[in-house]
């Protein structure tokens, strides 16, 4: 069995999933992803399986892939939205992800950009830094209304820590999930969204990107719907905004602030133009980033991959 190991967080960082993985007996190739449709094509026909990031399985690339030895696609991590799904099952190969494994890692990192932000770590640091000793005035955190838009692993996650620190949690979600609000009482379940824009402080998005999802943070919904200067964050993949219209709201100060981890195009390319823009936070993609969740991640990710070659046998 030839695997293609492509995530580098798996790769970096030594533990039980690295030590499950290598003790298969597969010979494992590592490449450091994310790797592009082009990259793909010449090298997928080669592997009999793939441990994946968010790297490009475009239909060409499966099609490619089968044409050779590819079986299994084991995607480490939640989002499929890279993964051309459709023609996964039109060529019969397996897929599978990691759900529920790195909801605590993100919704910590959600808290860290908001705390941040609101008390200016990132303008002192730098001012400091620089042997400057200017001191800003931030927000508090407790007694502001957070509005989570998708109610999932994460979503919920963040919807307990953000009731235990004093917010006001509002959800929403295209499923009511009535056991989770059932077991945490002070989490308001919104049956529009159009709540959420009209009374959130901040806003934070933890749904996947969908063709019905695209740019669901719309030039319309910033500059009409939004109604309290809100915070947005993102921490679930950057085709969820509309890039261009948000610095249009920041600029008009429909929103105070966007601090995200995901962008429209990532790795970052020179001219995003998300970047240098005021009272924008990006950090690269590291909502999951810890040891911890790389472990599990990672331990799941390998045995999804197991289950699937012992299916097939
Ligand atoms: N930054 C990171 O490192 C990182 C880590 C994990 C996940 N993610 C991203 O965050 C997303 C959420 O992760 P998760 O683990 O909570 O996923 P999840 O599948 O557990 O939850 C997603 C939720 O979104 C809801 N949803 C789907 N479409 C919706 C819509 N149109 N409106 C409202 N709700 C909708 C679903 O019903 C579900 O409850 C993932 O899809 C992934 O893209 C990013
Ligand atoms: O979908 C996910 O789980 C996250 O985006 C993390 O993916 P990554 O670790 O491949 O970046």
């Amino acid at each position: 069995m030839k695997v293609l190991l492509t995530t580098t967080s798996f790769q970096d960082t030594p533990g039980v999933h690295q030590d499950l993985l290598y003790s298969q007996g597969f010979k494992v190739d590592t490449l450091r992803g994310p790797i592009l449709e082009e990259e793909l094509l010449p090298i997928i026909q080669n592997y009999d399986a793939v441990i994946c990031g968010d790297d490009e399985y475009t239909e060409a690339v499966i099609k490619k892939g089968v044409e050779g030895n590819l079986k299994f696609i084991s995607k480490y991590g939640v989002g499929l939205d890279r993964i051309d799904l459709e023609a996964a099952k039109k060529y019969n190969v397996p897929v599978t992800n990691c759900p529920a494994v790195n909801q605590v890692s993100v919704s910590e990192h959600v808290l860290a950009l908001l705390f941040t932000f609101e008390r200016n770590i990132h303008l002192q640091y730098n001012s400091v830094q620089s042997g400057s000793w200017k001191r800003w005035i931030g927000h508090e955190i407790e007694g502001k209304t957070i509005g989570i838009i998708g109610l999932g692993a994460v979503g919920k996650e963040l919807a307990k820590k953000a009731d235990a620190i004093g917010m006001k949690v509002l959800g929403f979600d295209v499923f009511k999930d009535e056991e989770f609000l059932a077991n945490n009482g002070r989490v308001n379940f919104v049956n529009s969204i159009n709540d959420i824009y009209k009374d959130a402080d901040v806003i934070s998005l933890h749904l996947p990107h969908t063709p019905k999802t695209e740019h669901l943070i719309s030039r319309e919904v910033i500059f009409n719907k939004l109604k309290k200067q809100p915070i947005l964050i993102n921490t679930a993949r950057g085709m969820l905004v509309d890039s261009l219209a948000l610095i249009d709201g920041l600029k008009e100060r429909k929103l105070r602030g966007y601090l995200t981890d995901v962008l429209s195009h990532e790795p970052m390319l020179e001219d995003e133009v998300l970047r240098g823009v005021d009272n924008i936070i990006i950090t690269p993609h590291v909502g999951s980033r810890t040891y911890e969740s790389v472990q599990r991640q990672g331990t799941m990710a390998v045995k999804n991959l197991i289950q699937l070659i012992t299916k097939s046998s």
